[in-house]
């Protein structure tokens, strides 16, 4: 009758006809052990999926792993999880909180009905238009501060510029800005005077990554032989994290004693006044905000100040929005998400060259056909990011970086920040402590460096730049 023969639907493969990457899974742990972690990880998955294509099995010990890097897989694996989507969770932190009897957790480490309670209450605080609206004035006057420090500091310097690696400064402002937010207080990091304590939460959170990575690949029972001192350098390291973020907490909860305060003053005050989650429970979240707004959102920042110092046309193109938009985000803050159109589209390319959370990771709670493969339920399955995001396939001229390209086709898949309902809880907070800062430097300085090539990233169970290239500075007019 004139139409064609409708495709046949190919047979599903079954999960063992899934191409396996090459090697022997115990000579893999001997590896990372000898080599400290697994650094160039994201490369290897790189050249594996160039080899075996858009799925592998990956086994690592005794893990099985299947890895994949397409958005339609992501999509497929959005529309079968289940309202608790379950993430295994990181074992050496687990270990640490059984060892020091820390109870309950928090949601990154939670799962079942237990993770649903947590995040069900701290969504409405993190997440919503609302919450957004109350706290975009407060990072607005945090970046602004760190805006007039840099100033300060530039006029200071003979040639009227300043170069230096920008890390530190960057760090500064991620612990500055997020301590505002969440606790209500200014720690005067911008100041001329260091601050030890900060200084010694990023050193120890920097151990607590390296340290995880060499922990993660090697069962606990094996591990505890062959690597005494990492596990003692981790404990230490969330002794010192956990002590730090409880001190935080304290505090508020001491002010909150004698009664509601008067207006908003940030995310804890609001979460231990809603009183629906016991102190404890708010602790272990209070760990997890203090701790993963640092890394995440100072190695962001960082390359994408390197980014635009390398591509000062796009740069340009930025701050001709920023200025535009100026007099108006000034007048009201809030207006900042809504008119730095290009801006937002500059941390998407950002994220998508540098996803600091490189594997999204997914235990699967049903049956589901990935590639054309039978995936059973049960099975561990990783997205790598940083293979999506290189993918010329999907992102032409893969290695430019091109924010215009996110505004032109709408058909792109932000997934940095993972999918459905178990994805970043930090998510709003990062993008707007991201996108006023990046906003104020760009209003008051070009960004210039004389690095041309690629920086080296290593996975250290965030995915971070092995190097901190020079950036200079130069007031605008
Ligand atoms: C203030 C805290 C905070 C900040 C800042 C933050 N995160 Fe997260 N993120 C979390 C928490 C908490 C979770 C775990 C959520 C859960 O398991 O329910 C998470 C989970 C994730 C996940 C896993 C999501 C999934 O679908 O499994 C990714 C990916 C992620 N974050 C990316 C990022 C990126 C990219 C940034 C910054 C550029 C960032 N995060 C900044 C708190 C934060
Ligand atoms: C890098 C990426 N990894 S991933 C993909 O597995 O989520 C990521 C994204 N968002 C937040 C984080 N966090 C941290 O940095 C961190 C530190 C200490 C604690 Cl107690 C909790 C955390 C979390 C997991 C919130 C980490």
């Amino acid at each position: 009758l004139g139409t064609s023969a409708a495709q046949a639907p190919k047979a599903v493969l079954p999960f063992e006809a899934i191409p396996q990457c090459a090697g022997n899974k115990w000579l893999r742990v001997l590896q990372i052990w000898k080599e400290k972690g697994h650094e160039n990880m994201h490369l290897d998955m790189h050249r594996t999926f160039q080899e075996l294509g858009p799925i592998f099995r990956y086994d690592v010990g005794r893990k099985q792993i299947i890895s994949v890097m397409l958005p339609e897989d992501a999509e497929k694996l959005l529309q079968v999880e289940s309202r608790q989507p379950w993430r295994i969770p990181v074992e050496p932190w687990m270990a640490y909180r059984e060892h020091r009897g820390q109870k309950p957790l928090g949601v990154f480490l939670l799962n079942g009905a237990e993770w649903r309670l947590n995040r069900l209450r701290l969504n409405p605080i993190m997440l919503s238009a609302k919450s957004v609206q109350k706290f975009i004035p407060m990072v607005d006057t945090v970046a602004r501060d760190f805006s007039e420090a840099l100033k300060k500091q530039v006029l200071q310097n003979a040639r009227g510029s300043l170069t230096l690696d920008a890390q530190p400064s960057i760090f500064r402002y991620a612990i500055e800005v997020s301590n505002f937010v969440l606790f209500g207080d200014r720690l005067g990091l911008f100041g001329p005077n260091q601050n030890p304590g900060s200084l010694k939460f990023i050193h120890a959170l920097e151990a607590m990554f390296d340290s995880t990575a060499r922990l993660i690949f090697l069962p606990k029972s094996l591990s505890r032989w062959t690597s005494p001192h990492v596990w003692q350098e981790h404990f230490q390291a969330w002794d010192y994290i956990s002590e730090y973020a409880n001190s935080c907490i304290q505090k508020v909860h001491q002010e909150l004693a004698r009664g509601c305060p008067q207006h908003y003053s940030g995310i804890m005050a609001d979460l231990i006044w809603q009183g629906v989650l016991s102190l404890d429970a708010i602790k272990a979240n209070t760990i997890e905000l203090t701790a993963g707004s640092v890394d995440t959102i100072g190695f962001s920042l960082l390359m994408t100040l390197f980014e635009l110092a390398r591509n000062p046309d796009v740069q340009e193109a930025l701050r001709q929005e920023t200025l535009a938009a100026e007099a108006s985000i000034s007048e009201n803050p809030q207006r900042a998400t809504s008119e730095l159109p290009l801006l937002r589209a500059a941390i998407k390319e950002t994220l998508r060259l540098y996803p600091i959370g490189s594997i999204v990771e997914r235990t699967l709670s049903s049956d589901v056909v990935l590639q054309n493969y039978h995936i059973p339920a049960g099975t561990l399955v990783h997205l790598y990011l940083y293979s999506m995001g290189r993918n010329p396939a999907l992102f032409p001229s893969p290695e430019r970086y091109n924010p215009q390209r996110w505004l032109d086709a709408n058909s792109f898949r932000h997934l940095a920040f993972g999918f459905g309902v178990r994805q970043c809880l930090g998510r709003r907070l990062a993008e707007v402590e991201m996108l006023l800062l990046l906003h104020h430097v760009l209003k008051s300085f070009r960004l210039e460096t004389l690095v041309r090539e690629d920086v080296k990233l290593v996975y250290s169970f965030i995915l971070r730049p092995a190097s901190s290239p020079l950036l200079t500075f130069r007031p605008v007019n």
